[in-house]
């Protein structure tokens, strides 16, 4: 239990059907033993990474009160930049040392869901940078397909129909996150971490990390286990809505981010999740005498903000008003 599995996806792709059984299966293994596996073999080409990661670092380098006009704080549908120190992911250290942009599923101002304020729905809020949002708003649509391949393919392991999870993910919450982690420069300064240990939200992050590396994954036996950077791959972890779906067949596995010493770090996770209305329920197949539902049906939206309630304080502050 050292190291995560790295799965090639490439016969999700191909024309064989019967391929689609054995990466399945290997999904599936993967995500009882770790919940945390490699992709490689994925669509998305390395241009388009390069052009994505340039972006995000010509924005991270503006001047924060540049970066401050699409406070994320100042919405409440989640979207834009959010400045060192506005997340804490683990309530037992500092805030995280990150900043971050986050986008969604840009719904236009007069979207039923926008004009009854429903959380979490609304338009993106991008940076004025040249070339930005197109780039910004296709890379969110590739990601989302991504996602939805695996997905697919989790359903044979689920035993689940095969549009299953396609039927939910329309018009999704889903959320493309920009990071940047400044530099640590001191050995001891390890205490305020770039993110503190957490389980994932929604159903699958797919995260591609730069070549700096901190990322750790807790396994089973309780140790920090390193997932390096590897190239032309995406780290792919389950969240806690497929826990709960899942009645915790599929692990949603704690990580942490160690910021390196010295060095900026750049990541982009990509974190699928349903349209907010979806029942978040024990799948029949994952339930029976010996193992009844462990958890009680909420929705995606529903279970999101009572996450992000723990993690931002600004929202408390919100909820409260
Ligand atoms: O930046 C990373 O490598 C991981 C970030 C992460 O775990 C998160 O944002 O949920
Ligand atoms: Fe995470």
């Amino acid at each position: 239990m050292n190291s995560l599995p790295i799965i090639d996806i490439s016969p999700l792709y191909g024309d064989a059907p019967s391929a689609w059984q054995s990466v399945a299966s290997q999904i599936d293994q993967a995500c009882r033993q770790w919940g945390f596996f490699y992709i490689k073999g994925h669509p998305i080409s390395p241009a388009r990474i390069t052009d994505v990661l340039g972006h995000a670092q010509r924005f991270f380098t503006l001047p924060v009160e540049e970066k401050l006009k699409i406070d994320i704080t100042q919405t409440r549908h989640h979207r834009g930049y959010g400045a060192v120190a506005t997340e804490q992911l683990d309530p037992a250290k500092p805030s995280d040392l990150k900043e971050t942009f986050d986008m969604g599923l840009h719904l236009p101002a007069d979207h039923p869901d926008v004009l009854a304020h429903k959380p979490l729905r609304g338009p993106n809020r991008h940076p004025d940078l040249v070339g930005w949002e197109p780039l910004m708003e296709q890379h969110y649509r590739d990601m989302q397909a991504l996602a939805q391949t695996l997905l697919r393919a989790m359903t044979l392991a689920l035993g689940i129909e095969r549009d299953f999870f396609d039927t939910r993910f329309n018009e999704p919450v889903s959320v493309l996150r920009l990071i940047h982690y400044p530099p640590r420069h001191t050995a001891s300064s390890a205490e305020q971490q770039g993110a503190g240990a957490h389980t994932d939200y929604g159903c699958i992050t797919l995260l591609y990390q730069d070549a700096a590396g901190g990322l750790q994954v807790r396994n089973v036996n309780g140790q920090w286990i390193d997932a390096p950077p590897i190239d032309g791959t995406f780290v792919v972890n389950l969240g806690d809505m497929m826990a709960r779906w899942s009645n915790d067949r599929y692990l949603s596995t704690p990580h942490r981010v160690i910021s390196p010493l010295g060095v900026d770090r750049y990541s982009m996770p990509f974190f699928a999740e349903p349209h907010p209305d979806t029942l978040i329920q024990c799948l029949p197949g994952c339930q029976d005498d010996a193992h009844p539902p462990k958890y009680p049906t909420t929705t995606c939206a529903e279970f999101l903000l009572s996450r992000f309630a723990d993690t931002y304080a600004y929202r408390r502050e919100q909820q409260a008003v």
